[in-house]
């Protein structure tokens, strides 16, 4: 299967004050189309950085990402704003809608800006919005619906315009237990049904058993992986607890 996402002994080194952290510390792994992979790991492991390096909002200090054939690295900035519109979808904890536009809107945003016929993108919104049962709020503006119907607004934005990958951060950090739950179930819909290829960060448990791998991050190197293979999904989520907490020492707190 093709790798949408290909990373390559990935380095980011941060100075500060005189001070040096490797915040991602040789990282290295390939994300095939149609995958649903979860990043967990204890506060400060590195993943907001690596998140940060492969939606090109920050640069590699060495080691190479392949997006979709491209090596980011090679990307001139000017074009940098274009290929990440092209090419990826974002989903984050506080859903970034634009508060003076309605659902509607804000998801047609996406399509309007690959500059598709105005009859094509009145369709995908549509279809979008009904596949994640907005479609009769579709008028409303963010701050006139609940927490669990923004986000799923902004999954509709992320997968309209069907990019080649998602990401995602926190996306249940701002949502109650049931709405999160909902949340979780859409995003293995869009992987199953639209075919999205999602990259997760998490620090919620629960939200990563429904990933079909997870990767554990400590101290900015993957130190493990975990596959959901045939356990249900209580059995995976003990095992990620288990994980969790010999991954990441006695206390077991990822954040
Ligand atoms: N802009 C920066 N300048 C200097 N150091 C940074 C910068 N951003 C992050 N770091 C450091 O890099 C390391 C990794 O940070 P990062 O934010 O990627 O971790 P994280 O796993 O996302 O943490 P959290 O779960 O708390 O958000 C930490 O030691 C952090 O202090």
């Amino acid at each position: 299967m093709k790798n949408i996402l290909e990373l390559n002994h990935v380095k980011k080194e941060y100075s500060a004050d005189g001070l040096k952290t490797l915040a991602v510390n040789d990282v290295s792994f390939s994300v095939p189309e149609g995958s649903f992979i979860g990043v967990m790991g204890a506060s400060g492991s590195g993943k907001s950085t690596l998140l940060n390096l492969i939606s090109t909002i920050d640069r590699t200090t060495s080691g190479r990402i392949i997006l979709d054939g491209t090596d980011l690295s090679q990307i001139h900035p000017n074009q940098m704003a274009q290929f990440r519109r092209e090419h990826l979808g974002f989903i984050f904890q506080d859903y970034n809608l634009l508060d003076t536009l309605t659902l509607r809107e804000n998801i047609a945003l996406a399509l309007t800006i690959k500059e598709l016929p105005r009859a094509e993108i009145t369709k995908i919104t549509l279809e979008t919005a009904a596949r994640l049962e907005i479609e009769d709020i579709l008028d409303k503006f963010p701050c006139q619906v609940s927490g669990g119907q923004r986000q799923r607004c902004a999954c509709a934005r992320a997968v309209a315009a069907s990019p080649r990958l998602i990401l995602a951060d926190e996306p249940t950090g701002a949502l109650d237990s049931h709405s999160a739950r909902n949340l979780m179930e859409t995003l293995v819909m869009l992987n199953r049904e639209f075919g999205a290829t999602i990259l997760m960060v998490t620090h919620d448990a629960f939200s990563a058993s429904y990933c079909k791998t997870i990767l554990f991050m400590k101290d900015g190197k993957i130190v493990h992986s975990l596959a959901h293979q045939k356990q249900d999904q209580w059995g995976y989520f003990m095992e990620i607890l288990n994980t969790t907490a010999k991954v990441m020492g006695d206390s077991g707190y990822v954040s």
